[in-house]
């Protein structure tokens, strides 16, 4: 094992130097393959005994791991592997494309690459894997055998990785499911109630009605102007359902409002909106629409809050307003 000061990269690199070192000197021992370089260690420090008549800083640097090698740049003489194997463009960075050819690995600066370029791609799949197994159009091809002076034993039997074939991808969902770029059902669920909507008369689109109900002028309430907001008892409410001459009047929420306005503008149709008119609408209402504002859109016709019969004092009753 390396002593603990060496940087990884330091230590992964070392059998480059090894490598360059049997370039220069072809008769030097072969010291380092992949292989070989599992069984590497740095030399201990009993090889390297310091003779008594060292000083001190001789034994130090000696103690000293060896500086890591120049970084150098890949040039045009040593392409990279790319995954498309186009051995001609030579990027600086690994590139890869989705065609079938060899993948870049290992990384850039790894010790395998650094040391040996030669050697073939790792095994993907396993040999004895299933996706071999299974043979057929896809089956990988098989590299040409390696001569056993260029790496040992196992690494002869490396092939390159499958290629992808139309066929049967494993862990697909079938495409006979109910998958499909729709969006999801609760999204296009049927609403309970059929939509109705009606063709308003001209100067009464939602528009209008929104560019009515903010103008400070427009008494929609139909009470006289400054009348306090009421408290509005069930018998009270169901006098106002918009016929004999008086004005519609709903509960939404709790709150009352005078929906006579409203009525030319309601998308849904005077008709159903006058099914609200003298009770409390909320369920009706939450029932076609739940989405729709009312309380900012009825704004300025609230007349008051709904109470129990009991709780109105002799102040609200019918008589008082008119
Ligand atoms: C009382 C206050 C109400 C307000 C402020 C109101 C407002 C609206 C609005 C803004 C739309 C258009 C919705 C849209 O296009 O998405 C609409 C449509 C509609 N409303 Fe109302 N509505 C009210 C009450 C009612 C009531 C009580 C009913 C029925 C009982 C009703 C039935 C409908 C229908 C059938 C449509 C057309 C269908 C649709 O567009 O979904 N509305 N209403």
């Amino acid at each position: 094992h390396p002593p603990s000061s060496w940087s990884l990269l330091t230590w992964l690199q070392r059998p480059t130097l090894h490598d360059a070192a049997k370039k220069e000197r072809p008769d030097a021992p072969p010291s380092i393959s992949l292989s070989a370089a599992k069984e590497w260690s740095p030399p201990s420090i009993k090889e390297e005994m310091p003779s008594p008549n060292m000083t001190k800083a001789e034994i130090d640097r000696k103690a000293m791991p060896p500086p890591p090698p120049p970084f150098k740049k890949p040039n045009q003489k040593q392409p990279l592997p790319t995954i498309s194997g186009d051995e001609d463009k030579t990027p600086t960075v690994p590139t890869f494309t989705l065609s079938s050819s060899t993948p870049s690995f290992p990384s850039l600066n790894s010790a395998q690459r650094t040391s040996s370029n030669r050697l073939p791609p790792p095994s993907f799949p396993a040999p004895n894997s299933a996706q071999r197994a299974s043979g057929g159009p896809g089956a990988p091809p098989r590299l040409p055998a390696l001569t056993p002076s260029s790496s040992s034993s196992s690494s002869s039997n490396l092939i390159s990785p499958p290629i992808r074939s139309p066929v049967q991808l494993p862990n697909r969902t079938p495409t006979n499911s109910s998958f499909s770029l729709a969006p999801p059902p609760t999204h296009s669920a049927i609403p309970t109630k059929p939509r109705k909507k009606v063709l308003l008369t001209p100067g009464h689109s939602p528009l209008d009605w929104a560019r009515l109900s903010s103008s400070p002028s427009a008494n929609l309430r139909g009470l006289p102007p400054s009348t306090p907001y009421l408290r509005v008892p069930p018998s009270l409410l169901k006098q106002m359902t918009g016929r004999k001459g008086k004005d519609a009047w709903t509960v939404l929420g709790g709150k009352v409002y005078n929906i006579s306005p409203y009525a030319p503008y309601h998308p849904g149709g005077e008709p159903e909106l006058m099914r609200a008119a003298g009770r409390d609408g909320s369920k009706l209402f939450g029932e076609v629409h739940p989405w729709v504002n009312w309380e900012g859109m009825l704004e300025g016709c609230l007349v008051g809050i709904a109470v129990e019969e009991a709780e109105v004092g002799p102040e609200n009753k019918m008589e008082e307003m008119d």
